[in-house]
C-alpha cells in the first residue's frame, strides 16, 4: 500500500497534538499522515477567524509549503464572546477561579468552545477554515487539570466537565473533533 502523504500540523501545544492524533487514529479515511512542527507563529488580535487565518498564512510562509494550524477560543456568552481567542492569556493570568469570577454577577454562565483549523494547500494559498463548536457552562473545577480549561467547562447534556471525561468520550463530542470532521470531508473530496 502506498504511504499516505504527510501534512504538517504547526502547534506548540502537546495536548492539542495528542487529541488530534487520537481522533485521527479512529478516522482511517483521513487522507494525510499528520506530522508536527513546533514553530513560534505570532498570533494577531482580531476575531477567532482572523487569528486563525493569519496564523496559518504565517506558518505556510515559514514552511514554504502546505500546512495546518489550529486556534482554540472559549467564548462566554455573558461577556459578548470574550475571552474568545484570548483565552490563553486569560487562563494564565486568572486561572480557573479567576475565569469563574469573571462571570459572578451574571445569571448566564454558558460558554462555547470553538476550534478552528486552518489549512493552506501551499505557501501562497488562501487559508481555508473548518470550525467546530461545543456548548457548555463555566463551573468550579472538576476533574484532573491536565489540559487548560477542561476542568471548568461542563458540557451540555453530559453533566460532566471535559476533564471528567475519558479521552474517548471527549473526542466524540469535542469542538476539536467536530472541526476535524469538516477538515476530513474537505480533504477527502480534494482527493
Ligand atoms: O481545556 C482545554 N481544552 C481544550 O480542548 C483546549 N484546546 C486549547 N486549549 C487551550 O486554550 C488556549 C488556546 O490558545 P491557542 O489556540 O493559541 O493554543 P496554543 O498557543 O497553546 O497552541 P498553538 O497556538 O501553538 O497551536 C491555550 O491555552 C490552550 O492550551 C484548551 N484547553
Ligand atoms: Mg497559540
Amino acid at each position: 500500500m502506498a504511504a499516505r502523504k504527510q501534512l504538517t500540523f504547526v502547534t506548540g501545544n502537546k495536548n492539542k497534538l495528542r487529541e488530534v492524533q487520537q481522533i485521527l487514529e479512529k478516522t482511517p479515511s483521513f487522507p494525510f499522515e499528520i506530522v508536527n512542527r513546533d514553530l513560534d507563529v505570532p498570533e494577531i488580535q482580531g476575531t477567532t477567524q482572523e487569528v486563525a487565518i493569519a496564523k496559518c498564512r504565517a506558518a505556510a510562509k515559514i514552511l514554504n509549503g502546505p500546512c495546518l494550524t489550529e486556534d482554540t477560543a472559549l467564548s462566554f456568552h455573558a461577556l459578548s464572546g470574550l475571552p474568545g481567542p484570548y483565552i490563553k492569556s486569560f487562563l494564565s493570568s486568572l486561572g480557573h477561579s479567576g475565569l469563574n469570577t469573571l462571570l459572578d454577577g451574571f445569571s448566564d454562565r454558558s460558554a462555547t468552545a470553538i476550534c478552528t483549523f486552518a489549512y493552506c494547500s501551499s505557501a501562497e494559498a488562501e487559508p481555508i477554515l473548518f470550525e467546530g463548536r461545543t456548548e457548555g457552562k463555566i463551573v468550579q473545577p472538576r476533574g484532573p487539570s491536565n489540559f487548560g480549561w477542561d476542568p471548568i467547562i461542563e458540557i451540555d447534556g453530559t453533566g460532566k466537565t471535559y476533564a471528567e471525561m475519558e479521552a474517548e468520550e471527549k473526542n466524540k463530542l469535542s469542538h476539536r473533533y467536530k472541526a476535524l470532521e469538516l477538515l476530513r470531508e474537505y480533504l477527502t473530496k480534494q482527493g
